[in-house]
C-alpha cells in the first residue's frame, strides 16, 4: 500500500466513525499542531514529560553496562555503593532521603566518572527510567563550590516542563545542602538585565540559557565548570534547540566538565553528541530485549467494525479476567469504541492524544491501580505503560506503518514482555479485510511464530484457547 493508500485508510475510518463526546472521559481538546487527521502523533518530549510523571522507580534491567573509556588504560571503577562516591555528609543524606538504597546499573559507571577529578567528559544513553537524571543531579551537586556565588553547573533539557522535572530532582536531593542554590532559566522567568546571578545551578531550555548567557549577561559562560546537556535525542528533534545548543556550548570553556544523556542513540544523536562531547569517555546500557515467547497469538475474522465490536463483547469476560488494552488506529475510533462499550455497560478508559499530558498520566495511574480494567488507546498513548500488568491486548486495528505494512516493531512493543517478567499472555488481532489478513501473516512471518485462528462466537473453543 502506497502512503497514498494509508491516508486513504485513515481517511476512511474518519469518515465512517461518527464524532462520539465521551462525557468526562474526553477533556478538553489540545491542538495537536495541524497534524495530519486524526493520527496521534508522537511528541518526543511530551513522551518523555509524560514517563517521568508516571515513573514511580527504576526500570530494571540486567543487560550488562557497555564502558567506552577515553583512555582504555585508565581503571575503570565502578560502585556498589553511594558512599563509595565520598560524597559531603549532607548530600548522602538527601540521597538517603529520596529512598535511593544503592546506584543504578548505569550509576554505578557513571557516578565515578562524573566525579572524577581531572574531570572527565561522558555521553551516556539507557532508556527512560534507568537513572540519569538522579545520576547528573547528583554530580552537579557533588561539583559545586557553595562558597563561589555564581553559576558553576549549567543544565540543558528540550522543553520548560522537563527542566521543572530535572529542577525538582536536584531540590530534592539538595534538601540539606540549604546553601546551594539553583536557578531556572526557562520562559517568563525575568530577571534585572546585566545582573550576575548567584545560583550555582541554572537549568533551563536552550533558548532562554543562550540569552541569559549573551544577551542579559546573567552568566558568565567562562565561570561555567559543568554543562550537562539532557534528552539529546528529544533536543535534536525540536527544531532549533540543536542550534542553539551548540551555540550555548561555544561560549564554555575547553576545561569545562561535558556530560551528554540520552534515551536513544541514533546516528544523528551521535554526530551531535560528538559535537559537543569532546574526548569522551561512553556508557550504554541496551533495552532489554521484548519477546513473543510467552504470548499466544490469536486473529478474528470479521466483516466490518459492528462485527469487530460484537467480537469483542463477546471476548469482555476473557478482558475482566486481568486488565486488558485495546488498541485502535484513530483518536475517533478509539472514542467511538470506548463509548460503545460503555454504553454496554463495561467500564473502560480511554487513553487519547487529544488529552494534556497530566490528563493521560491520570489515566494511566487508575489504570495501574486497577481502578479499569480495560485501556482503549491509540498506538503513540502506550508507550511508557508497563504492559506486565496487562495479560490480554486487542489490536481493534492492527499496527500499519505509513506504507499500510505490517508494523512488526509496534506489534512488539504492544505485546511483547521482556524475559524478566516471563509472565503469560494473550494477543487478539482483529482482522476485517484481504489487507489485514495479509498483514497478519507478515507478523507471522516476520516473527516466526503462529497466530492462530479464534472464533469468539464458540465459548468453548474461547475457554480452550484462552486459558
Ligand atoms: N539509585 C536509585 N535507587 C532507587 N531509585 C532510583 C535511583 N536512581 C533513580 N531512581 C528513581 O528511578 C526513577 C527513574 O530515575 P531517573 O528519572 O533518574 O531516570 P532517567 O533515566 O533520567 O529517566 P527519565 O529521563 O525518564 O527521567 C525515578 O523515580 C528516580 O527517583
Amino acid at each position: 500500500m502506497s502512503e497514498d493508500s494509508w491516508a486513504v485508510a485513515v481517511d476512511v475510518q474518519e469518515a465512517t466513525t461518527p464524532s462520539i463526546q465521551v462525557s468526562n472521559i474526553l477533556l478538553e481538546k489540545k491542538e495537536n499542531g495541524g497534524g495530519r487527521k486524526d493520527e496521534d502523533k508522537v511528541d518526543l518530549a511530551e513522551q518523555s514529560l509524560l514517563n517521568k510523571l508516571i515513573r514511580r522507580s527504576l526500570v530494571r534491567n540486567r543487560n550488562q553496562v557497555e564502558v567506552l573509556q577515553r583512555d582504555p588504560t585508565s581503571p575503570l571503577y565502578s560502585v556498589k555503593t553511594f558512599e563509595e562516591l565520598r560524597l559531603k555528609p549532607e548530600l548522602l543524606r538527601g540521597v538517603y532521603n529520596m529512598g535511593f538504597n544503592r546506584p543504578s546499573r548505569i550509576q554505578e559507571n557513571a557516578l565515578p566518572m562524573m566525579l572524577a577529578q581531572p574531570p572527565q567528559n561522558l555521553i551516556a544513553q539507557s532508556q527512560s527510567g534507568t537513572g540519569k537524571t538522579a545520576a547528573f543531579s547528583l554530580a552537579m551537586l557533588s561539583h559545586v563550590n557553595p562558597a563561589n556565588k555564581w553559576t558553576q553547573c549549567l543544565c540543558i533539557a528540550p522543553t520548560y516542563e522537563l527542566a521543572l522535572q530535572i529542577g525538582q530532582v536536584i531540590e530534592q536531593m539538595g534538601k540539606f545542602c540549604p546553601e546551594v542554590k539553583l536557578a531556572y532559566a526557562i520562559r517568563g522567568n525575568r530577571i534585572e538585565r546585566g545582573k550576575k546571578l548567584q545560583e550555582q545551578i541554572v537549568i533551563g531550555t536552550p533558548g532562554t540559557v543562550l540569552d541569559w548567557c549573551t544577551k542579559y549577561k546573567l552568566i558568565d559562560p567562562k565561570k561555567i565548570t559543568m554543562f550537562v546537556l539532557d534528552e539529546a535525542d528529544v533536543m535534536i528533534a525540536t527544531q532549533g534547540h540543536r542550534d542553539q545548543s551548540i551555540r550555548i556550548h561555544r561560549q564554555l570553556t575547553n576545561d569545562c566538565q561535558m556530560l551528554l544523556f540520552s534515551a536513544t542513540f541514533e546516528d544523528s544523536v551521535w554526530r551531535f553528541a560528538e559535537q559537543v562531547v569532546p574526548d569522551p569517555n561512553i556508557i550504554r546500557l541496551k533495552r532489554e530485549e521484548e519477546t513473543l515467547d510467552t504470548i499466544k497469538q490469536f486473529y478474528v475474522l470479521c466483516k466490518e467494525k459492528e462485527d469487530k465490536f460484537t467480537a469483542l463483547c463477546n471476548l469482555y469476560g476473557s478482558l475482566t479476567i486481568a486488565q486488558a488494552m485495546i488498541f485502535c488506529h484513530t483518536r475517533k475510533m478509539a472514542a467511538w469504541l470506548c463509548a460503545h462499550l460503555i454504553k454496554e455497560g463495561h467500564q473502560v478508559a480511554l487513553l487519547s492524544g487529544e488529552m494534556t499530558v497530566e490528563q493521560r498520566a491520570s489515566v494511566i495511574e487508575r489504570f495501574r491501580n486497577g481502578k479499569e480494567k480495560v485501556l482503549v488507546t491509540t498506538n503513540v498513548c502506550s508507550r511508557g505503560i508497563d504492559v506486565e500488568q496487562v495479560s490480554l491486548v486487542v489490536n481493534f486495528d492492527l499496527p500499519v506503518d505509513m506504507d499500510g505494512n505490517a508494523d512488526n516493531e509496534t506489534y512488539l512493543h504492544r505485546i511483547g514482555r521482556t524475559g524478566r517478567f516471563g509472565r503469560r499472555g494473550f494477543a487478539v488481532n482483529m482482522v476485517d479485510s484481504k489487507h489485514s489478513m495479509d498483514i497478519i501473516n507478515q507478523i507471522e512471518m516476520h516473527f516466526n511464530r503462529r497466530i492462530t485462528k479464534l472464533d469468539t462466537s464458540n465459548l468453548d473453543e474461547m475457554e480452550m484457547l484462552l486459558s
